[in-house]
C-alpha cells in the first residue's frame, strides 16, 4: 500500500519578471482529504497549482504525487492525477462526447469503459442535451463542466481543481459536490482553489490561506477559521484594515 501523501509540495517558488508569484510554499494533501486553497486575487493560487501538477516549471521546489515527482518521465503521476486548470485549452471542434472519447482512448482506457463513463459524466454534468454542440460553442459554465468531466474520466487518485465551481449552475454544482465528497470518502484526495468560502467550509476538512505568494495560515478548517466564519477569518488574515464603507462615497449620490 502506498503511504506517501497524495500530493507533497516542497518549497515551490516562481517569479515572473522579477516579481515573486509564489514564494517557497510547502503543502501536503493526504489521501481521503478535501483540501481548500483560498486567498485574494493574485495571491499565487493558480501559479502554485500549475506547478503542483507539472504544467508549469518551478524556479525552485518539488511536487510529488503519491511519492512520485510530477516531472518524472514515467506515466504514473499522470495516471494518478486529474486536473482542471484555470485556463483550460480543449480540442474545440469536437462535441463533449467526442472529446471524452478521444481523451479516454488517449489515456489508454478501453472503448467500452470510455463509452459508459462518458455517458454518465455527460449525464451528471447535465450536458446530454448538448449532444450536437461543439466545445467551441459551449458557454463558459459548460466548458468548465466538460473540463471537470475530463479530469474525472480516468478515475485518478488525486484531483487538483482550480476554481471548479465558479460559473457552474447550482444544480450541476450540487451533483458535483456529492460526487467529490463520495470520491474523498472512498480515499481520493482533492485539492481545490475557490473564492466561495461557504463552499470551502461545506466541503473541505483542511485549508491553506495564500497571500502575496505565501501560505499565511493552514491546517484543519476549524483551526484556521476559529470561532469566525471562514470568510471573516480570510479577510482578517489577508486584509486586516478592510472596511470599505467610506470608499466611493460619490457612488449613488
Ligand atoms: N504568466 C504570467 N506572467 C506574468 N505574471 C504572472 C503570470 N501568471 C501569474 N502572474 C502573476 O503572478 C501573481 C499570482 O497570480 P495567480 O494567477 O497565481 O494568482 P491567483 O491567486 O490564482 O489569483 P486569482 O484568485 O485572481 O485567480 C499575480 O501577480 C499575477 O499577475
Amino acid at each position: 500500500m502506498n503511504v506517501a501523501p497524495a500530493l507533497s509540495i516542497r518549497g515551490l517558488s516562481k517569479s515572473f519578471g522579477g516579481k515573486i508569484a509564489v514564494n517557497s510554499v510547502d503543502l501536503e494533501v493526504l489521501s481521503g482529504s478535501f483540501f481548500g486553497l483560498v486567498g485574494p486575487n493574485g495571491a499565487g493560487k493558480t501559479t502554485l497549482l500549475l506547478m503542483a501538477v507539472g504544467l508549469m516549471r518551478p524556479d525552485a521546489g518539488t511536487s510529488a504525487v503519491l511519492g512520485t515527482d510530477v516531472w518524472h518521465r514515467g506515466l504514473q503521476p499522470k495516471r494518478d492525477l486529474g486536473v482542471l486548470p484555470d485556463a483550460l485549452a480543449l480540442p474545440e471542434f469536437l462535441t463533449g462526447r467526442e472529446l471524452l472519447n478521444y481523451l479516454g482512448r488517449l489515456r489508454g482506457l478501453e472503448a467500452e469503459i470510455v463509452d459508459t463513463r462518458a455517458e454518465e459524466l455527460l449525464q451528471v454534468m447535465d450536458l446530454l442535451g448538448e449532444e450536437r454542440t461543439l466545445v467551441v460553442d459551449y458557454s463558459t459554465g459548460m466548458r468548465k463542466k466538460i473540463g471537470l468531466a475530463t479530469a474525472l474520466l480516468h478515475n485518478p487518485r488525486v484531483l487538483v481543481l482550480d476554481e471548479p465551481f465558479e460559473v457552474v449552475d447550482p444544480v450541476s454544482a450540487l451533483s458535483l459536490k456529492r460526487i467529490l465528497s463520495r470520491y474523498v470518502a472512498r480515499g481520493g484526495a482533492v485539492l481545490l482553489s475557490s473564492h466561495v468560502m461557504a463552499l470551502v467550509e461545506q466541503l473541505c476538512d483542511t485549508v491553506a490561506v495564500m497571500s502575496n505568494g505565501e501560505v499565511i495560515a493552514g491546517g484543519a478548517l476549524e483551526e484556521v477559521r476559529g470561532a469566525r466564519s471562514l470568510e471573516n477569518a480570510v479577510v482578517a488574515l489577508t486584509d486586516p484594515g478592510s472596511g470599505g464603507a467610506e470608499e466611493l462615497s460619490w457612488l449613488g449620490t
